[in-house]
């Protein structure tokens, strides 16, 4: 069984797949960088008791963070509770995808790398675009297996709380579909605004994409990308686990 950890400015997604790669379980944990191991463990096994999941059967663990901090404490969980040295997603390992010449690949995140490893699995004749919607919002485009360039924007709830923290009298509000683009009240404006606002900064980004390449297939994935995808029809699928099993992909491709 592989334990994967996708780790995020947000959440830590862990998973645990079967030799299959199918998902046993997932869940999530706050990102914060005073972590320790012991309180990933307890979490890991607090959680895999209460599924009926036994620790014991883990053989091997992969780890994704765009949080370099986190990366050691899930280093310091394999030595101490599962004598496993982690995978550490980067550059360095085997990877089913080239980039351009053009591009400066140095500091890509691993978030991006499982992403595009995943939706290569899936769709390997296909040119792809990727959006991640998480803390950040990334795109990746490629065209067949190779990486030719993407896009990083202000994730939602980014938005959200910067327009609350950076004003006296806008309250927080909960990112989802308003019934109408009119907002009739304060919260319901801005609920308006970084809704729609949102789906057409993506739209925007789709429509530039696809001057520079032909038919890709687009996919979404993210905590924040299932309401924006079904609002946003140029978006083919939306694949909450696509990170997840990105990670599972990558493991067996470099084991
Ligand atoms: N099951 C969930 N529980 C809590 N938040 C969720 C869930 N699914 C999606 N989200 C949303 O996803 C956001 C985090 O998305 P995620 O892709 O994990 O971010 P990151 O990878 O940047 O940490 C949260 O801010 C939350 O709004
Ligand atoms: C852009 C990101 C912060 C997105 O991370 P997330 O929203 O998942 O927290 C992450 O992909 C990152 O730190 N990238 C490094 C810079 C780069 O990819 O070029
Ligand atoms: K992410």
């Amino acid at each position: 069984m592989l334990l994967a950890f996708d780790i995020g400015n947000t959440h830590i997604v862990a998973g645990l797949l079967d030799p299959e790669g199918n998902t046993l379980l997932s869940f999530r944990i706050a990102s914060n960088e005073k972590l320790t191991e012991d309180e990933l463990f307890s979490y890991l096994r607090n959680i895999t008791k209460f599924n009926e999941i036994d620790l014991k059967d883990v053989n091997g663990i992969i780890v994704s963070s765009v949080v370099p901090g986190l990366i050691t404490i899930c280093q310091f969980l394999g030595r101490k509770y599962f004598d496993i040295d982690p995978m550490i997603v980067s550059l360095n390992l085997k990877l089913p995808f080239g980039f351009s010449d053009d591009l400066n690949v140095t500091g890509f995140g691993a978030d991006r790398i499982i992403g595009i490893t995943e939706a290569l699995r899936l769709y390997p004749n296909k040119n792809l675009v990727i959006f991640d919607l998480g803390t950040a919002t990334t795109y990746e485009v490629l065209k067949g297996n190779t990486y030719i360039g993407g896009g990083i924007l202000p994730g939602i709830e980014m938005t959200i709380n910067s327009l609350f923290g950076n004003t006296a009298k806008l309250p927080k509000v909960k990112f989802g579909k308003p019934d109408s683009v009119l907002g009739k009240d304060t919260v319901e404006q801005i609920r308006a605004g970084v809704f729609y606002g949102y789906a057409g900064q993506i739209k925007y980004l789709i429509k530039k994409i696809k001057e520079e390449i032909k038919d890709p297939y687009i996919i979404a994935t993210g905590g924040l990308g299932s309401v924006l995808s079904n609002e946003i029809d140029e978006i083919d699928e939306y694949s909450p686990e696509l990170s997840i099993k990105g990670l599972y992909t990558l493991y067996h491709l470099n084991k």
